[in-house]
């Protein structure tokens, strides 16, 4: 199964690496995202009974999930802080039912729980288990360790992931990063930009082309696009047409390449659908949802 759910963000969540299989994509954050899942047999213990390595001391010293006890989740900032560790861990934020929505990784667990309050629905948001670290500063990999197995522990009990964690699902982890065509300039293209543009538009349920990226576009329409898209809970990604490092050539190459000469420009299922005034009356129509849902 796939999965890319994305990161706030904010520092203090971290989480294990995208390993994207497509090279022209490139994403510049770290995310908890169940596509690094790979079977549970990954964890089963060695045979030949080793010296445990610094990591596997921090992992176990870990608890496991069933073990951990509920914090319910303050409203109120300070007590929040005052309730939920500070450190590094790994954390499970359950639903007001009591059903697990989120497995995270953070630096510092308490501020992601925090941000998780104020940009999550309060319903979901309701109690939290922490699995602190007790190293105060263990390495990635360790954390990503007791990630997975808080995961894969939920996974065995209840036969799915946690919601949040899957792909697609953007509410605990804000936007996905921005698609890039190529790693940059210095690597030289083995096949045409219009090949990379087709593969791209096709592979994405809803991609915008837009100036500037979706969290600082630098045009108004631009802007406008990525508001409407996402007031409408279109799950989607974009692409930064000014970005010469990452995208060189493709602001003129898109416009022969869609046969529209501006931007942005919102693909559905690899069909150009408009720019700004086209994705503005569809949204005033109320059909904007359906139109990039099809
Ligand atoms: N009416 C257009 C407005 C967009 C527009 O005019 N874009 C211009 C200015 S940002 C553009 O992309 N020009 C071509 C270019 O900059 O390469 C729409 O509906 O999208
Ligand atoms: S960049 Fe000037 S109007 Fe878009």
């Amino acid at each position: 199964m796939a999965a890319s759910a994305q990161i706030s963000r904010l520092h203090p969540i971290i989480s294990p690496p995208l390993a994207s299989p497509k090279p022209q994509i490139s994403f510049s954050r770290f995310s908890p995202c169940f596509r690094h899942l790979s079977s549970p047999l990954s964890l089963s213990r060695s045979k030949t009974p080793t010296k445990p390595s610094y990591r596997n001391r921090v992992r176990a010293s870990i608890r496991k999930l069933s073990e951990s006890e509920s914090i319910p989740i303050a409203k109120v900032p300070e007590d929040l802080h005052a309730s939920i560790p500070a450190g590094a861990g790994v954390y499970g934020v359950f639903d007001a039912n009591g059903e697990l929505q989120f497995v995270g990784i953070s630096r510092n667990i308490a501020s992601s729980v925090d941000k998780h309050r104020k940009t999550v629905p309060a319903d979901l948001c309701f109690s939290v288990k922490v699995g602190p670290a007790d190293a105060a500063t263990p390495d990635r990999t360790v954390l990503q360790s007791a990630w997975k197995s808080w995961v894969e522990e939920h996974i065995s009990a209840t036969g799915k992931p946690p919601s949040g964690n899957l792909q697609g699902n953007y509410t605990w982890t804000g936007a996905p990063p921005d698609l890039r065509l190529t790693p940059g300039r210095h690597v030289s293209l083995t096949v045409p930009l219009e090949d990379l543009i087709d593969r791209l538009v096709k592979e994405h349920k809803v991609v915008a082309f837009i100036k500037g990226s979706r969290r600082a576009p630098q045009c108004g329409f631009s802007q406008k696009v990525v508001g409407l898209l996402e007031s409408h809970g279109v799950d989607f990604v974009c692409v930064d047409v000014l970005d010469e490092e990452h995208n060189f050539g493709l602001r003129e190459k898109l416009k022969s390449y869609s046969n529209w000469p501006t931007f942005p420009q919102v693909f559905a299922g690899g069909e150009l659908v408009g720019g700004c005034d086209i994705i503005s009356d569809l949204a005033e129509k109320g059909e904007l949802k359906a139109i990039l849902h099809k």
